[in-house]
């Protein structure tokens, strides 16, 4: 058996050619992943494209049809009851006991992991995540921002190694979101190690390092900086006269050789191409246009996922 005090200093999770079927189908196909010990890892793509099944083959909850790997240190096939001791799972549909309060849900998974000194653990967990003002509240009455707070507690209260959070922030409004990901920051400078799902494109920039899963394959990894460099994607962003003009050039330029993607966004649009000089081609006959206003942009890594996502439809579908 593996010490999973070897993995100090490398990677937390080390994965090659990960591949997992449901009825015959591949919704995980040959996926290599390494996450070094206390980064964030933000896990992005579309909905069904694998994301949770690649989460539970890390944790061992699945057993994948082919590949190989460690997570925390340890084999992901025959040492996964270890690898889940030291795991923090917080699940899409994370339940709590709506009508036990915060304190008492975390006294409850307090038990089911048998901690020693439960109450001090309950208490310092409470300290840690600032939920002391509400520690006697019901879980059921609180908002769904004080509701993942509670869960990310549950999560960590064991100590775990790394934490693996499925889309966490889902419906949460934008302040109680930014609070969240301040809470995993600070959770990582402490040494834990963080891989999260999610389809928000500002927690994709928050995280160390990103990568992008369409259909099962692993399409990008990097930096964010490293991905938008990385597929190549050349964006123009347009603003217009009017509403009604931006529209209509929308509406002529979408699908037009050498253009890939068109997209508004608010008063303006971004027009991206993969291919430079077949993009300046197609908007050529606008560019002097009096209505309309052309500058050079950096595509952004929602460009990017959309790209990517158009082209991963049109290889594996
Ligand atoms: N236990 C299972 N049995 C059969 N099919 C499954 C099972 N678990 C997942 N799938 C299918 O595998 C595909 C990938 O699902 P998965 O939940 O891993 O994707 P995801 O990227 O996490 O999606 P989302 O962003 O919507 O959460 C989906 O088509 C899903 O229906």
């Amino acid at each position: 058996m593996s010490d999973a005090a070897s993995f100090e200093g490398e990677l937390a999770i080390n994965v090659e050619g990960l591949t997992k079927s449901f009825g015959g189908r591949k919704v995980v196909d040959n996926v290599d992943m390494q996450v070094a010990k206390g980064e964030i890892y933000g896990f992005l793509g579309p909905n069904g494209s694998g994301k949770t099944t690649t989460i539970r083959l890390l944790c061992g909850l699945l057993t994948p049809d082919a590949g190989h790997g460690t997570c925390l240190g340890y084999d992901i096939i025959t040492e996964s009851p270890r690898i889940k001791l030291e795991v923090g799972y917080m699940t899409q549909r994370f339940s709590l006991y709506e009508d036990l309060s915060i304190r008492e849900n975390l006294d409850f998974v307090a038990r089911i992991y048998g901690l020693p000194n439960r109450r001090e653990a309950v208490e310092e967990t409470i300290e840690k995540l600032n939920l002391k003002g509400r520690a006697d509240q019901l879980a059921g009455m609180l908002s769904g921002g004080w509701k993942q707070r509670l869960a990310l507690a549950s999560c960590i209260m064991h100590k775990p190694q790394l934490l693996l959070l499925d889309e966490p922030t889902a419906g949460v409004d934008p302040k109680a979101r930014r609070e969240f990901w301040d809470e995993i920051h600070e959770l990582a400078a402490g040494g834990l190690t963080v891989l999260v799902s999610t389809h928000y494109m500002d927690e994709a920039e928050r995280c160390n390092k990103i990568c992008y899963l369409a259909y099962g394959h692993l399409l990008a990894r990097g930096t964010a900086q490293e991905v938008i460099a990385q597929s190549g994607l050349k964006t123009w962003t347009v603003s217009g006269s009017s509403p009604r003009r931006i529209r209509k050039l929308a509406h002529d330029l979408t699908g037009k050789s050498g253009i890939d993607m068109v997209a508004p966004f608010g008063a303006t649009l971004h027009i991206s191409g993969l291919d430079e000089a077949a993009l300046e081609r197609a908007i050529f006959p606008w560019r002097n246009d009096d209505d309309l206003s052309w500058r050079q942009d950096d595509p952004t890594l929602e460009d990017v996922f959309i790209l990517m996502m158009n082209k991963a439809s049109d290889n594996f579908t």
